[in-house]
């Protein structure tokens, strides 16, 4: 059963976004990823919205660019969690995504990544961490990651000063 849905407002994003996918990938989750834009395609987005807690999405990961309306009127149709991600834009790199996506009103939460590759990247780890509160397999997989990522930070090496 897919447990988490990844959507982006253009085949554009997928740069990005796949990001995203490939952590959910890295730890064995179930995932779809799906083009859906509140703008050109209304319609899919409500009907997407509509059925993601039926279809037992756990969350949605959302990244746009520019207006980007996707992730909280994702949010406005469902109460499955929407986790944000800032596409980079064209003319303002993004910061009109990122501006876009957090100040949502009072009442309809987004939780909103940063910019680009990070962004996306952490949306999926989130997404790890949400299944693992009950999945110890799951959360020893994250812990083992973590201990890895140290790791390579604990090794590194900086160069002579010349
Ligand atoms: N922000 C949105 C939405 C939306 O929020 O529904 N739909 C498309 N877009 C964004 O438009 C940008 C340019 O899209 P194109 O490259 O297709 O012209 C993309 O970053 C997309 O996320």
């Amino acid at each position: 059963m897919i447990q988490v849905g990844v959507v982006m407002g253009s085949n554009s994003d997928w740069d990005v976004m796949q990001h995203a996918a490939k952590q959910l990938k890295a730890f064995g989750v179930e995932f779809e990823c799906k083009v859906v834009s509140a703008h050109r395609t209304p319609d899919l987005l409500f009907q997407y919205a509509e059925t993601a807690a039926e279809r037992g999405l756990t969350c949605i990961i959302a990244g746009a660019g520019g207006a980007a309306h996707l992730p909280g009127m994702l949010a406005a149709k469902t109460t499955v969690p929407v986790l944000g991600v800032p596409v980079p834009s064209k003319y303002l790199r993004g910061e009109d995504s990122l501006l876009s996506i957090v100040q949502m009103p009072k009442g309809i939460p987004v939780a909103t990544f940063a910019i680009g590759e990070a962004g996306a990247a952490n949306a999926g780890l989130f997404a790890v961490a949400m299944l693992a509160g009950g999945k110890p397999e799951l959360a020893k997989q994250l812990n083992d990651f973590r201990e890895t990522q140290k790791q390579t930070v604990l090794d590194m090496e900086l160069p002579e000063v010349e």
